[in-house]
């Protein structure tokens, strides 16, 4: 293994091609920010519209029948979880790579599936990468997802120090900080910072479907903010959560226990002898638990970009003249929030764009009469 591993400039692990196995939103994330450092990306998915798709935004080319002349470097399954220890023993089987991991959120399951289904555990490195978003398939992409995340590699006892050294890489030229650990302990830690915060996310916006349309016009940003991920699969989800069953658990029960002390709290107000303190200690801890997160003192390496807000009217064909202004303007639109409230005739469109092209475009949009608020 150790020799057949490639090395670029500075004796680090070299990666020249990529197989890309599954072209959804995470495969073709990766093979975009693989590709942006010239990495060859070859890239195969069951359903022929995603992987057109996938080629199309220049994720990287087909693979043809199924096999490669010459094993790739590594080959990365993005499947979804229940299916990645088959793929992976396909590919083994072909020798499409000289190494081999995945993306699945889940790790103990898949990793004792793969045993079990006599993988070889020597070239086979399972990661997580810590980025994602609540959208599925190719369409989603985007070469900057995993830019400042985590990247969990969960090797066992029998991975060839060179594998981690090549999944590694991987990672780094996907912008993303690699951490080596426990596939138990990494499925313990998820179930803290993504299963069990997705499943809350999905209760709380599960309220909103009893909402009438004139509480849901007051919506701001907060309960967007709250609920953003569960607009995730639910098919996808059910795989993850039930393959990380006992830990998600856990932590779905001591949040249940928080929320219940809140209620009681608050029900209890008003009694001689209620208290709201039982409520604020949780508010407490609450805001310590949020202190608590990395990234929040700058650690996150995402270009930051200056964003411009433009009020504009809900009417047909608005943005168009709007991004042709910005075009017209020199101005490259590097991507775009919309805020429409409900039932509101107008809508905020924020533009973001690198924060040397922002005066040019305040002053041309400006000039054309459009509503712009700098700073806002
Ligand atoms: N969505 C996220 O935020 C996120 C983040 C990190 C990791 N992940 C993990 O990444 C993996 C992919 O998730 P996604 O969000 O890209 O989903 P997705 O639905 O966008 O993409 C999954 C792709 O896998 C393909 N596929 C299905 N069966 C396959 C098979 N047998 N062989 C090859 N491809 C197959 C599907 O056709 C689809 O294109 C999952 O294991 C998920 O747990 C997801
Ligand atoms: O940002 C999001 O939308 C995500 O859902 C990303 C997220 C997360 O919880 O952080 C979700 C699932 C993945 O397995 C990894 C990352």
């Amino acid at each position: 293994m150790g020799e057949t591993v490639s090395t670029d400039h500075g004796g680090q692990p070299g990666v020249e091609r990529v197989v890309v196995l599954g072209a959804g939103l995470i495969g073709t994330s990766i093979a975009l920010a693989l590709r942006s450092h010239e990495v060859d990306v070859v890239l195969s998915d069951p359903d022929p519209a995603t992987l057109r798709m996938a080629v199309d935004l220049g994720a990287g080319r087909p693979l043809q029948d199924g096999a490669l002349p010459v094993p790739a470097d590594v080959a990365v399954v993005a499947a979804p979880p229940g299916a990645v220890p088959e793929v992976l023993r396909q590919a083994q089987d072909r020798g499409l790579a000289q190494v081999y991991t995945d993306a699945a959120s889940v790790k103990a399951g898949i990793v004792a599936d793969a045993e079990r289904l006599g993988c070889d555990m020597a070239t086979y490195v399972p990661g997580h990468p810590m980025g994602g978003r609540e959208k599925n398939g190719p369409g989603a992409a985007r070469s900057d997802l995993f830019l400042g995340r985590s990247w969990a590699l969960c090797p066992t006892g029998k991975a060839d120090p060179s594998a981690i050294a090549a999944v590694s890489r991987i990672a780094r030229l996907c912008g993303a900080d690699p951490r080596v650990l426990d596939a138990s302990l990494h499925d313990r830690a998820v179930a803290l910072v993504s299963h069990a915060p997705h499943m809350a996310a999905s209760a709380v916006a599960a309220q909103l479907t009893g909402g009438d349309e004139s509480a849901l016009a007051l919506a701001g940003q907060g309960v967007r903010d709250v609920t953003r991920v569960a607009g995730g699969d639910p098919g996808m989800w059910t795989t993850i959560l039930s393959h990380n069953a006992a830990p998600v658990a856990r932590v779905l029960r001591a949040i249940a226990e928080d929320l219940a002390v809140t209620a009681r709290s608050l029900e209890e107000a008003q009694d001689p002898d209620g208290s709201l303190e039982p409520l604020r200690e949780v508010l407490e801890r609450g805001r310590t638990g949020q202190g608590h997160l990395p990234g929040k003192h700058g650690a996150v390496q995402r270009p930051s970009y200056a964003v411009l807000p433009v009020v504009v009217s809900d009417e047909p064909g608005v943005l168009g003249h709007l991004f042709a202004a910005a075009g017209e303007a020199g101005v490259n639109i590097e991507d775009v929030r919309i805020e429409h409230t409900p039932g509101l005739p107008m809508g905020t469109v924020s533009l973001s764009v690198l924060p040397e092209a922002e005066d040019t475009l305040v002053h041309a949009l400006s000039e054309a009469g459009w509503s712009v608020h700098p700073g806002r």
